[in-house]
């Protein structure tokens, strides 16, 4: 086995979800409990053919007087196991479908302290049960939807009890204006 297939199977078998306070599997049409909070994914409001979305089991209120979107309260991570840029190329040349749920965690506002890396999240909820990776984005959409949500890069580990000894730093979902219960979140990224 080739240097680059061992280091990426390592990753794979030593990325546990629990660590990050996510679930190992994902049932669809179930309410489920995520950082202390209720989701369900079911199918999006944009159609069968865009697959499923997460909705809200409950109102997260977002202060009008919060001084700064980046302080709206946190929704749950976005995770999974971690590649460096260049292993993350190898895998897609195998399996270029996987590029749907990969977050560049290093290339986005929030972070002051790039990783020289290009670090990458393989968010797929299947594999990483990342419930962030469910969400859809509001570009393009008839009618068109706010988003009410966006990702963030936290220096630091998360909060306790979460990944304290694994990660470094993190990327986390958070709110950026009111959600109510029976919402579906949204979140601004180019999909197509
Ligand atoms: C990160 S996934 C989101 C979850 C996805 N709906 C699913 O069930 O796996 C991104 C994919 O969702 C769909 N999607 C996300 N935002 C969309 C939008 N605004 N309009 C149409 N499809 C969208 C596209 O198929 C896109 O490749």
């Amino acid at each position: 086995m080739c240097e680059f297939t061992c280091k990426c199977a390592n990753i794979i078998q030593s990325w546990n979800p629990a660590v990050l306070g996510l679930l190992d599997s994902l049932p669809y049409d179930e309410e489920v409990v995520v950082w202390g909070r209720r989701w369900i994914v079911k199918t999006s409001t944009l159609g069968e053919r865009h697959g499923y979305g997460v909705y809200a089991c409950e109102d997260i209120i977002v202060e009008d007087s919060a001084s700064c979107r980046r302080e709206g309260p946190t929704l749950f991570p976005y995770g999974g196991p971690i590649y460096k840029r260049k292993h993350w190329n190898m895998i897609l040349t195998q399996h270029p479908e996987w590029k749907t749920f990969a977050l560049e965690m290093d290339t986005f506002a929030g972070s002051n302290r790039r990783h020289s890396d290009g670090r990458v999240i393989d968010g797929d909820p299947i594999r990483s049960g990342n419930i962030a990776g469910f969400m859809n984005s509001m570009v393009g959409t008839q009618p068109k939807r706010r988003a009410n949500c966006e990702w963030v890069f936290v220096e630091g580990p998360p909060p306790a009890p979460y990944g304290q000894t694994y990660h470094e730093d993190h990327c986390l979902v958070i709110a950026t204006r009111t959600i109510r219960s029976g919402d579906e979140l949204f979140t601004h990224y180019e999909w197509n």
